[in-house]
């Protein structure tokens, strides 16, 4: 419980607070002038050899991302300030460190991150750590326009008791303004219970539990930031991940981590995990929720080794006018010796290709050796040589070996595999004929997100045959070596051998310095790209930490995917397991996260809750609550810190008139102040979105959030948040989704302000406090 009282008079702490606010902006355009004029000089030097290269595009690199976080800076670059028992001198909380020109002591800014501003989060007045007093400071662009001050010390007799919520009408003047279709970050109010996730130990695999609107997002990123801010040569080298659920969710999220400073995370959702590939097909839960079973593993790895093939009769094949017969058996060693070489099938490829060859290169010799000499075979060890050159050039020869071990890629693998009812059948041995049935599809078919796990297991099994590309590789590093050695030879040749002088004869050429395989070396050109642009484009690509949002929503072989790329096992998963809708997520984070990390607390994972929810008013959870407890779920809904006063309703209207009923409640909720979201069953969703686009022309057709009224199924509504959310047809969320209860909670907490729902027929009981309209 923070105990708050109002200090002092506001007017003077605006007067006092911009001097010091200005102080600080005055330093921090000193700080970005020094800055851009050393990325005007890294970028005016021009580097002589490629090592030079490499150091300019780090410096480069380095400035640029330096001038982005002090621009994100210059916006509410100061907001708090702290006074201690035993300090005279206040410290001041922001969004950078600053220090100023002759480096004092105590810094002018402290970053918000850094250890010494925690207590701004977390102080109490019974636990002060140090803090008497607390004042949050307000700015619009460089003017302070407000002070909200709390004294923590329990002696003082103006003592009110509060809520418990640091710095409560910040706070609140945060959480009642309208949104815009994009999130901000919540650097000035982050709660002690956020805090505390925010700063957890980046070991291990943390868990945050919180019902809708709790902040999980926001912690997500501002943890984000922090393990950047605080680990940030090692995240620098290895990358930081987040994982959210969908395209759109990406979208709302984008403006965080820049306006924290922060650019270098990679960010996407399942269907764009993939290097090269967006896969965000649809599809029916039921397939999704197939996909993501862990069974696929064996049936992956089922259709890799089935497209090892054996003959089912013997081939004829032809070599320059010699027919040659590749018999069963044959096939059968060929194919043993391959896999005794590399479980993984493209790289034990040319092994195959080496025996088939040998094989028929063997009966080539014998035919022809037979036919010479009656029977006994003469043939050297040149003519061996060049039978089997004329063996493996033979196309015939080619397309056999395609027919019995093929070069796979995993697209190509998956397409065979669910596009051909045999090969299905041949890979999900013992499996009930529905679910076979339910991963049949056309080839032309596009992916959807739950293919890429199955993608990802498809390539950790087939690997890359790279042969080609490493002799490449080894003829070119061959080719620059004769170059060095050349050039190293021309600078010995040119230095005169008669030495006119003895300093002469001891300067240093740079043969001296250098041999052929150091001067090659340093040719072969650095690679520019960020940390960030290199781990998006390499699918084996390990990362410092992984984020995942909406933790709840994924399959098993997602879990392994992700696993995959942190086997350092630092992540933070953040989800609530009341509002997983996919039949693949999870009901408890112990059923998904065991069988993969062990249990909870054993080294394994660990559970940290958040429990206030910022987002929803009061009114409109008692509505949620009362469809979570219909549905069965064992966790309670998060208590909501405000209310709004404005009770939610319900229209009722005939079934032929529902989606124009809808159009007309979403053109009169348009007319409110803020954003809206239509949330609609599926089934809905054509119909619902062209009649609301046909009533209120802004309408957004792309999920752009920040263009106008949208349209969304409660799966692409996850993580979003509207001023007002309109629901339509509550029966149809409920009986559509696999997990229907699920799904109409997570549509209800949508909302920041207001709720109207449109419904045909009976509201279900679970809705009954709406307020007929
Ligand atoms: N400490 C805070 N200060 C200001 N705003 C906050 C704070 N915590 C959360 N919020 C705001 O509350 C809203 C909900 O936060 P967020 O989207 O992170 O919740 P969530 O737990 O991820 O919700 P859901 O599970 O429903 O998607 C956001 O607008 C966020 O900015």
């Amino acid at each position: 419980m923070t105990t708050v009282r109002a200090t002092g008079s506001p007017d003077d702490g605006i007067a006092a607070e911009q001097a010091y606010v200005s102080v600080l902006h005055r330093r921090l355009d000193e700080v970005r002038a020094r800055t851009v004029a050393r990325l005007d000089e890294a970028l005016t030097t021009v580097p002589h050899n490629p090592q030079a290269v490499g150091e300019r595009e780090a410096a480069v690199e380095l400035h640029t991302q330096r001038i982005v976080a002090l621009d994100a800076a210059d916006s509410g670059l100061c907001f708090g300030r702290l006074d201690r028992h035993d300090v005279d001198v206040p410290r001041y909380i922001g969004r950078i460190g600053l220090f100023a020109e002759d480096g004092g002591e105590e810094p002018l800014l402290v970053d918000w991150r850094a250890p010494a501003a925690q207590p701004f989060y977390t102080a109490t007045p019974l636990h002060d750590l140090g803090v008497r007093h607390r004042r949050h400071i307000r700015t619009r662009g460089r003017t302070v326009v407000g002070v909200t001050d709390e004294t923590l010390d329990l002696s003082d007799p103006d003592l009110v008791q509060r809520s418990g919520l640091a710095g409560e009408s910040v706070l609140l003047a945060a959480l009642n303004a309208n949104r815009t279709g994009r999130m901000n970050d919540i650097v000035r109010t982050i709660q002690a219970e956020q805090d505390r996730i925010i700063r957890a130990d980046h070991r291990g695999v943390l868990v945050v539990q919180g019902g809708p609107g709790t902040g999980k997002t926001a912690v997500a990123l501002h943890r984000a930031a922090y393990l950047l801010y605080t680990h940030r040569e090692r995240l620098a080298r290895s990358g930081l991940l987040i994982v959210g659920p969908s395209p759109t969710f990406l979208g709302y999220i984008a403006d965080v981590l820049p306006s924290l400073g922060e650019t270098g995370v990679v960010l996407t959702d399942m269907g764009g995990l993939r290097p090269g590939l967006q896969a965000h097909a649809a599809e029916a839960p039921e397939v999704a929720e197939v996909k993501g079973r862990l069974a696929m593993v064996d049936v992956v790895a089922t259709a890799v080794r089935n497209r090892q093939a054996v003959l089912d009769a013997p081939a004829n094949l032809t070599v320059d006018g010699t027919p040659l017969r590749f018999t069963k058996a044959d096939a059968a060693r060929a194919r043993s010796r391959a896999r005794a070489v590399s479980r993984l099938h493209n790289e034990a490829r040319p092994a195959f290709v080496r025996a088939v060859i040998d094989l028929l290169a063997g009966k080539y010799a014998d035919k022809l050796g037979a036919n010479v000499l009656d029977g006994g075979n003469l043939l050297g060890r040149g003519d061996l040589a060049a039978l089997r050159q004329e063996v493996a050039t033979e196309p015939a020869v080619h397309a056999l070996v395609e027919r019995l071990w093929p070069r796979l890629s995993a697209e190509r693998l998956l397409r065979d595999l669910f596009a051909d009812p045999r090969r299905l059948a041949a890979a999900t041995r013992g499996w009930p004929e529905a679910d076979r049935e339910l991963l049949l599809r056309p080839a032309s078919a596009p992916w959807t997100p739950a293919d890429v796990p199955l993608l990802e297991e498809a390539d950790e099994l087939l690997g890359i045959d790279d042969s080609a590309e490493r002799a490449a590789a080894r003829r070119e590093r061959q080719r620059r070596l004769r170059h060095a050695q050349e050039t190293l030879d021309l600078l010995h040749g040119s230095r005169s051998t008669d030495w006119e002088t003895e300093e002469e004869s001891e300067e240093l050429s740079a043969g001296d310095l250098l041999d052929a395989e150091g001067l090659a070396e340093r040719q072969e050109v650095g690679d520019s790209r960020s940390t960030a642009q290199r781990a998006a484009a390499d699918r084996t690509w390990t990362y410092g930490h992984v984020i995942v949002d909406e933790a709840q929503e994924l399959s098993a072989m997602a879990w392994r995917v992700l696993l995959r790329r942190c086997p350092t096992r630092s992540m933070t998963l953040v989800g609530d397991v009341a509002q997983t809708g996919s039949a693949a997520g999870a009901s408890s984070w112990a059923e998904v996260l065991e069988p993969a990390l062990g249990p909870r607390d054993m080294r394994g994972w660990r559970l940290e809750e958040l429990t206030v929810n910022y987002r929803t008013p009061a009114e409109i959870m008692d509505v949620a609550a009362d469809v979570l407890a219909a549905g069965g779920a064992v966790t309670s809904a998060a208590r909501s810190v405000r209310s709004t006063g404005e009770q939610p309703w319900a229209r009722a209207v005939a079934e032929e008139h529902l989606v124009t009923a809808v159009a007309e409640a979403a053109a009169e909720l348009d007319r409110e102040e803020g954003t809206l979201g239509v949330i609609v069953p599926r089934s809905r969703l054509a119909a619902v979105t062209d009649a609301v686009r046909a009533r209120v022309p802004a309408a957004s057709a792309d999920g752009d959030l920040t263009a106008g009224p949208v349209v969304l199924t409660p799966e692409g509504s996850k993580g979003l948040e509207f001023d007002s959310v309109l629901v339509a047809d509550p029966v149809g969320i409920l009986t559509e989704g696999v997990r229907g209860h699920n799904d109409l909670y997570v549509a209800l907490t949508r909302a920041t302000q207001r709720l109207g729902v449109v419904h045909a027929g009976e509201l279900p009981s679970e809705l009954k406090r709406l307020d007929p309209r």
